[in-house]
């Protein structure tokens, strides 16, 4: 044996082995190793070297065979059609190609064939088994002649019918699709997972046939998963349906999801015209596609051209750019948020993702540093899909140079220079500069100028933003110092809203303190909260030197919250901005420690149901605030029903009993009112600042 005789055995042995590794990681942990692209490079050149060297062919080889052999946890399940693999194409030529080959046995023009296309959904496929209508068995593709059997999980999908629609369905029927879960409720799952410390899935295909593969269809169930229908293996009595697509849309009628992009055209022309659109809509889905399936339409023509080992003749599936490659991480930088979130950022070697070039990719925050393990220097694998932000998803640790660095997380924000906190039990990391913070500024305005906080009558979001971008405003207290006449030069504010403006920020100075707490915009701090410290303290001096203790002793004030207030106050540009603020002539009367107007005082309210402006926390916040109790049951006693959308028993209950009900533009009114109650008490107070609008 030649030396290049050697070479090229040890190639195809090292290949198999990191095929046959990556398969077991891919199919059975649902925790790959490679990404897909890395992956199909290598199974290429496998089957390059396989047709070159056609002795070199065994029957294990992973060119001949389809996914892994089922995991032990569950029962088998024989396919009594077996689940095939697709050949790609990963070009137009090829698709060409295809159709030629196709055109070639049949003895026909490609001109002249119908072929079906449709979105390649890139999840896990499973096969479902239905006699007289009813589901029987489920099962993954495993190797493709045993399965897993996963039926109760499979029970747990709300897209699966557990009995077919119509009143004639068939006596059996074997369908099989794709279980996936799309974007919004992939990042969802996983940023629960995150906080949780759970498994964190590198994507939605490994979040689908990971969640399916459960022990525990409790699990199963829990999980966002939707299964779409693309082939019908087995049907008996034959239906009478001559084409793919005919049968598709019988499966829309037993019940089934199909896909909306399904098409019916003709050769190559009409299969490469499909693939440019469909990949061009791409990034707009919300579900993960990584290409077309395109399959010749007539099954009888399906049936003529027959298998080969692990694939259909008929049907072939047009690959689009892989959306994870791997690249160097060259550096981390740290972006301060809108709400002061601090992201670590991936500044990333430009590589090309599904067509676009990515040199940015977000690393979440600390404990997803930790979790992946990344260094500066490493190789890692992204992930760009739609329009969701590129992700680092993997660590290839094995590539890690000697020089790699660690990454250090900042002590101070990169913006404004204050201290970052990060409270026990929260993930986020935070700047705490707040009103003072650059990145914070128009969001913390905005809350300061809010209906709830100081109220400031036509200071709007797009003000704020022309306002803070032309630098005229960087504190609130600035907001106080604005003159008519400059205001006047901006767009659209003409001399009437600018004093306009002028004059309610003249009313706005004469607040509450629970007011002028809340608008500080403190973490946590909401307005229930705001007023009980208010309440509690009494005047702002002592709030601001109260200890964390003291803090703590007020109604409704953990630890994170009181956390979150002391550290406020020991800031000295927040003292300097509330000091500032004082002596633009914001005041209040002191608060009658204790005492505070309470028009709900010795009632008890009960929300129920989903309301649409508010959650129902914050609803239960407010009525506090208010003086009420709020109960979780309806009683004699109940002063009154807050009922949102789909509220239940407790609606029944209050009408039986006769308690008023409230729906939800209702209790807004009503909040209004009471609301206002209070804050016509303040400004009587404070009448002596009232400007003359
Ligand atoms: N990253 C890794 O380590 C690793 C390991 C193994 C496999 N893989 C990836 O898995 C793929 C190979 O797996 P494969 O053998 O399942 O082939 P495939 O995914 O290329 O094609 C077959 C599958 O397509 C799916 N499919 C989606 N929509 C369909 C439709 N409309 N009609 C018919 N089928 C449809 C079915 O589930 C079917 O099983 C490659 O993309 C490869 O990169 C990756
Ligand atoms: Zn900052």
């Amino acid at each position: 044996m030649t030396n290049a005789d050697q070479s090229l055995l040890d190639e195809v042995a090292r290949l198999r082995a990191e095929l046959d590794d990556a398969n077991h990681r891919y199919y059975v942990l649902d925790d790959p190793s490679l990404t897909d692209a890395d992956y199909d490079r290598r199974l290429r050149r496998l089957q390059e070297l396989e047709a070159a060297h056609p002795a070199l062919v065994t029957p294990d080889s992973p060119t001949q065979r389809v996914g892994a052999p089922p995991d032990a946890g569950f029962p088998e399940i024989e396919h009594a059609v077996p689940m095939l693999s697709l050949d790609n194409a990963f070009s137009e030529e090829e698709l060409a190609a295809f159709v030629a080959r196709v055109a070639e046995r049949l003895e026909v023009e490609g001109d002249a064939i119908a072929f079906c296309c449709e979105p390649k959904l890139d999840g896990a496929a499973v096969s479902l088994v239905y006699e007289e209508g009813v589901l029987i068995t489920g099962a993954t593709r495993g190797d493709g002649r045993t399965g897993e059997g996963i039926t109760s999980n499979l029970r747990t999908l709300r897209s699966i019918p557990l009995r077919l629609r119509g009143d004639a369905p068939p006596a059996l029927l074997e369908v099989r699709g794709e279980v996936t879960i799309d974007h919004a409720s992939f990042e969802a799952m996983n940023a629960r997972a995150r906080a949780e410390e759970a498994k964190v899935f590198a994507n939605p295909r490994n979040a689908a046939a990971g969640s399916l593969r459960q022990l525990d269809p409790r699990v199963t169930a829990t999980r966002p998963l939707t299964f779409s229908a693309y082939q019908v293996a087995r049907i008996e009595p034959p239906q009478g349906d001559a084409t793919h697509s005919a049968l598709m849309a019988h499966l829309g009628d037993f019940g089934f999801r199909t896909s909306r992009e399904l098409a019916v055209v003709t050769g190559a022309a009409g299969i490469i015209d499909y693939c440019r659109r469909l990949g061009e809509k791409r990034d707009g889905l919300d579900y993960d596609i990584d290409g077309v399936v395109i399959k010749v339409d007539d099954l009888r023509l399906q049936r003529e051209l027959g298998f080969v080992a692990r694939a259909p003749r008929w049907a072939i599936a047009f690959k689009f750019p892989a959306q994870e490659q791997t690249t160097r991480l060259n550096d981390v930088e740290f972006q301060v948020g809108r709400t002061g979130a601090i992201t670590p950022v991936a500044r990333l070697e430009p590589v090309s993702v599904a067509g676009v070039t990515v040199s940015n990719a977000t690393l979440h925050n600390a404990d997803e540093i930790a979790r992946l393990g990344v260094m500066i220097g490493d190789t890692v694998a992204i992930r760009r899909a739609g329009d969701v932000i590129p992700q680092v998803v993997r660590v290839m640790k094995e590539l890690r140079p000697s020089d790699a660095r660690e990454i250090v997380f900042p002590e101070r924000c990169p913006v404004c220079e204050a201290e970052i906190e990060r409270l026990e039990g929260e993930v986020v990391a935070r700047c705490s500069g707040g009103l003072y913070c650059a990145a914070q500024r128009k969001e913390a305005l905005k809350h300061f100028a809010s209906r709830r906080a100081l109220d400031i009558d036509g200071l709007g979001e797009k003000l704020i933003e022309a306002l803070v971008e032309r630098d005229w405003v960087t504190t609130p207290a600035d907001l106080f110092r604005l003159e008519a006449e400059r205001l006047a030069e901006l767009p659209r504010m003409g001399a009437k809203s600018s004093e306009n403006l002028v004059a309610a920020l003249a009313k706005a100075r004469a607040t509450t303190l629970a007011r002028f707490i809340y608008a500080l915009g403190i973490r946590e701090v909401g307005e229930a909260t705001a007023a009980n410290l208010a309440r509690h303290f009494g005047t702002l001096e002592a709030l601001m030197s109260a200890e964390q203790a003291d803090l703590e002793a007020v109604e409704d004030v953990g630890p994170i919250v009181a956390a979150h207030v002391h550290t406020f106050f020991r800031q000295p540009h927040n003292r300097e901005t509330v000091d500032d603020l004082i002596a633009c002539g914001l005041r209040w009367e002191e608060e009658a420690v204790g005492e505070r107007p309470q028009p709900l005082a010795g009632q008890t309210w009960v929300l129920t149901g989903t309301l649409a402006s508010m959650t129902r926390d914050e609803g239960k916040a407010r009525l506090q605030a208010l003086g009420a109790k709020v109960a979780g049951s309806v009683s004699k006693k109940t002063a009154g029903l807050v009922a949102g959308e789909a509220a239940g028993s407790k609606l029944e209950k209050a009408m039986q009993l006769g308690v008023p009900v409230l729906d939800e533009a209702a209790f807004l009114e009503r909040l209004a009112a009471w609301e206002a109650g209070e804050r016509e008490r303040a400004s009587h107070q404070g009448s002596d600042e009232e400007g003359e609008a």
